[in-house]
């Protein structure tokens, strides 16, 4: 089944064409990857993907219903996390998740917290206050915000960029089994071409708002002729 379809969305700021024609869709359980030069709508894309856009053009079905009409219900079901959204710097950790499961109106608000603070392993950063924590302890704590819900749709926008290299292993390896295990749907970017080929069954380019090229690591590759992603990544970022 569909988790995510869009359909030749489209979004212009003043003068400049961030996203032109972008349809892609995202299956449950398929963690999806979406690639790109800096500037090349990866951001722009998600937002809309998400509500916090309103594309010029183009249309957003979650889960089989339109993201205008079912705007709610299919929210609920859906989490993001990205380095630059900002959590309440004054509160702790705990004060922070605890907010977000009541405003997320889950049913055993306590139990969801120790779980997500378990996957995470944040229970030693519990009593900080969110502006004392490092970016990538910050990283975490909206990672375990972003399980809160257990959403059918994970979107990520560069997830690990903040992350040491064990941490990054350990949350890499806990999105995939997040995925496997449980056939969550996951949208994530990344400029980290191990990574993406590690974690993505799928893979979309993007070049000047536009997808470029659609495919698994391995079909990229030989359709471009190079050895791996990051040839992959070099040639549409020089095309
Ligand atoms: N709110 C905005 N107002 C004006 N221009 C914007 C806005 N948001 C994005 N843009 C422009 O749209 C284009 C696409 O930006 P976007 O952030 O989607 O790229 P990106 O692929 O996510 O880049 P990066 O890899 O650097 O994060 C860029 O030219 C950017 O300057």
């Amino acid at each position: 089944m569909a988790i995510l379809e869009a359909c030749l969305l489209a979004k212009r700021f003043g003068p400049v064409t961030a996203v032109e024609e972008v349809s892609l869709t995202v299956a449950e359980g398929e963690i999806a990857g979406l690639l790109g030069p800096n500037g090349a709508g990866k951001s722009t894309t998600l937002h809309m993907l998400l509500g916090l856009v309103t594309p010029d053009s183009g249309s957003v079905r979650l889960f089989g219903l339109d993201l205008d009409r079912h705007r709610t219900e299919v929210l609920s079901q859906v989490n993001f996390s990205a380095g630059y959204l900002g959590l309440p710097g004054v509160l702790q950790v705990r004060e922070v998740l605890d907010a977000f499961a009541r405003l997320y109106g889950l049913r055993h608000p306590a139990r969801r917290v120790a779980e997500v603070v378990g996957l995470l392993d944040i229970g030693s950063l519990l009593k900080r206050k969110v502006i004392d924590l490092s970016s990538g302890q910050q990283t975490r704590v909206h990672l375990a915000k972003a399980l809160l819900n257990e959403p059918r749709l994970l979107v990520l926008d560069e997830p690990t960029a903040a992350l040491d290299p064990d941490t990054g292993d350990r949350v890499r390896r806990l999105l995939v089994d997040l995925a496997r295990e449980s056939g969550r749907a996951m949208l994530i970017t990344s400029h980290n071409m191990r990574e993406v080929e590690r974690m993505c069954d799928r893979i979309h380019f993007m070049s000047a708002g536009r997808i470029v090229a659609s495919g698994t690591a391995a079909e990229l590759a030989a359709d471009f002729e190079v050895a791996d992603l990051e040839e992959v990544f070099l040639k549409v970022a020089r095309q």
